[in-house]
C-alpha cells in the first residue's frame, strides 16, 4: 500500500459567505480510486481547489509521498479537471495540445495524441477552436489536458457532466486504466451509479465536513447510497 495523498485537517472558510470546510482528512492510495459524494453545495468543488491550490487553505496540510506538498507537486505530480476552462478558447485542439506539450517538455508523440483524441471522438475536431467545440467535446478536451503529463494525483470534479453514454464509457475505461497504472484519482459526481461502478471508497460530505466514508468492502450497493444519500440530505 502506497499512500500518495494525505491531507490532514484542512479546511476553509470564504470571507463572504457562511460555508466552512471543517477540518477534512484522508489518505489516498496509488491505484485507488475515491469517489467524492454530497448534496450541492457541500463542499466537493471547494475541497478539489483547496488540494489543487486553486484556492488557499486556511488550516491543515497536505502531503505528497510523505512530503509537503509544494511548487514540484502543483507543477507535476496533479492534474485536475474543474468546471473552469483555462486554456486559449480561441486556439484550435491542437494548438493547445502543442502549447501544453511545450511548456511541460512532454515526450509524447503524434500518433500518442492522435490515439488518445480518437478514444474521445475527437480527432476530427483537431483544427477546430476550442470556442466552436460542444459542451461535451470541451469536458472530454479538458479531461486529455488533464492527463497529458500523468499526473500521479488526479482531481476530477464531475468529469461526466455532458458525456454521451458512449464517451462516459470511454473516460471510465481510462479512469480504471490509469488507475491501473497507479495513479490515486478523486472523483466527483452527483450520478451514483457510476461512483458505484468505478470507486473503491467514497467520502460523503454534509455541509463542509466529511460525514462518513464508506469502502467497496463494506458491501455497500447503489440503493444503500441512495438511501444513506436521502438521509443525509433530509436531516
Ligand atoms: N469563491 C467563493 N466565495 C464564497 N463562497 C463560495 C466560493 N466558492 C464556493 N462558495 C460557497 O461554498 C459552498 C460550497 O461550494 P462548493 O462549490 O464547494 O460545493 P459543491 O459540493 O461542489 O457543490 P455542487 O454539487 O453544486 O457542485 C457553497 O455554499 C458556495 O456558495
Amino acid at each position: 500500500m502506497t499512500i500518495l495523498l494525505d491531507c490532514q485537517n484542512i479546511g476553509k472558510k470564504y470571507d463572504n459567505s457562511d460555508f466552512e470546510l471543517k477540518k477534512i482528512s484522508f489518505q489516498g492510495e496509488a491505484g485507488e480510486i475515491i469517489g467524492l459524494i454530497g448534496q450541492n453545495g457541500a463542499g466537493k468543488t471547494t475541497l478539489f481547489n483547496l488540494i489543487s491550490n486553486l484556492t488557499p487553505r486556511d488550516s491543515g496540510e497536505i502531503f505528497y509521498c510523505g512530503e509537503p506538498v509544494g511548487t514540484s507537486f502543483y507543477r507535476n505530480d496533479i492534474g485536475y479537471l474543474s468546471d473552469q476552462f483555462s486554456l486559449y478558447s480561441f486556439l484550435t485542439i491542437k494548438e493547445n495540445l502543442d502549447f501544453v506539450i511545450k511548456v511541460r517538455h512532454l515526450a509524447i508523440s503524434r500518433e500518442e495524441i492522435d490515439d488518445l483524441l480518437s478514444d474521445f471522438n475527437l480527432l476530427d475536431a483537431k483544427y477546430k477552436a476550442i470556442n466552436q467545440l460542444s459542451k461535451g467535446m470541451k469536458q472530454k478536451f479538458n479531461f486529455i489536458i488533464s492527463i497529458l503529463h500523468r499526473p500521479r494525483v488526479l482531481l476530477l470534479d464531475e468529469p461526466f457532466d455532458g458525456l454521451d453514454p458512449q464517451q462516459i464509457r470511454a473516460m471510465q475505461e481510462w479512469i480504471r486504466r490509469l488507475a491501473a497504472e497507479g495513479t490515486c484519482i478523486l472523483l466527483s459526481s452527483h450520478i451514483l451509479d457510476f461512483i458505484d461502478q468505478l470507486c473503491h471508497r467514497i467520502l460523503f460530505i454534509k455541509k463542509g465536513q466529511l460525514a462518513q466514508v464508506i469502502s467497496q468492502v463494506d458491501g455497500k450497493t447503489k440503493k444503500d447510497l441512495e438511501l444513506l444519500f436521502n438521509d443525509e440530505v433530509s436531516n
